[in-house]
């Protein structure tokens, strides 16, 4: 099967914001193209890793040719860094998120992350969530609803949740809400699924980026755990720790960060 994903429409190339987007959503429909061919556990993983970079690469060399690319799935060569470095604009893409749940069915915790950096900071992101029809952009940014829990929710991984979130929790009287990828993470705090996600211990640009593009273009607060910052397109890609907040939320957990720190 060969997997046709379309055109995009004239303003969609003209735009950094439709087309993260759009190439967000084409990738999700390979994914799901993926997930139904009956491969299981590390076949699918890899897979599905594979399908969605490859398919990512060939569009932004066809709809920006000229622009840098840092992914999740490919190997940076100096001279790709070197190039990645001094560009003015750079995509970071993490073409599956969340690629454990990814090889889980029916589970839909897992995303395609799409974010453009320009001049030293990011100007667009796109977060699809394809088992749940969702494109979340910065073209179009989402409203976040009202909170509906007085408790406050703080979203975690399900695999290796940081020991100092549960004392964190305990310190809000806040409930823990485990589940896949860091983009459905940072996007649940955006659907008021939960009101916070705090990670350290490890991650990588692309798997911020675009969610962060997108909780910041929603309203939401976003930073390193030291209250800093979040700055891409380094030299080390290395970014392991993260905040996406309801604003009100954010004095607390800084203050409760600064006093026991993440260890
Ligand atoms: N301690 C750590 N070190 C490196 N990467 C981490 C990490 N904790 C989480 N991540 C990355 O963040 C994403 C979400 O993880 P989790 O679901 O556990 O919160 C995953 O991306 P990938 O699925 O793209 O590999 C995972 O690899
Ligand atoms: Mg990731």
């Amino acid at each position: 099967m060969t997997f046709d994903a379309g055109t995009p429409a004239p303003e969609v190339v003209a735009d950094d914001h439709l087309l993260a987007a759009w190439l967000a959503e084409a990738a999700g429909r390979r994914l799901l193209e993926v997930r139904s061919e009956g491969l299981e556990g590390k076949e699918l993983k890899d897979a599905g890793d594979r399908a969605a970079h490859d398919l990512l690469m060939s569009l932004l060399a066809t709809y920006r040719p000229g622009d840098a690319v840092l992914s999740e799935e490919a190997l940076e060569s100096t001279s790709d860094k070197d190039a990645r470095l001094s560009a003015p604009k750079v995509w970071i893409v993490d073409p599956l998120d969340g690629t454990r749940e990814f090889s889980e069915p029916p589970r839909d915790d897992w995303a395609v992350h799409v974010a453009v950096w320009e001049g030293g900071t990011l100007t667009a992101g796109a977060v699809a969530q394809p088992e749940l029809g969702e494109t979340f952009n910065t073209g179009t940014p989402p409203v976040v609803p009202p909170r509906t829990s007085d408790k406050p929710r703080i979203a975690v991984s399900r695999s290796r949740p940081p020991a100092f979130v549960s004392a964190l929790a305990e310190k809000l009287d806040a409930e823990l809400v485990p589940m896949g990828s860091a983009g459905v993470k940072m996007m649940s705090v955006v659907r008021d699924v939960a009101d916070a996600y705090v990670h350290a211990g490890g991650q990588y640009e692309w798997d911020s980026a675009a969610p962060v593009a997108v909780a910041r273009a929603a309203g939401l607060f976003t930073s390193r755990v030291d209250g800093s910052e979040l700055v891409y397109n380094q030299d080390d890609v290395y970014l392991p720790d993260v905040i996406v907040c309801r604003p009100e939320l954010a004095d607390d957990i800084l203050a409760f960060i600064a006093e026991h720190g993440t260890e």
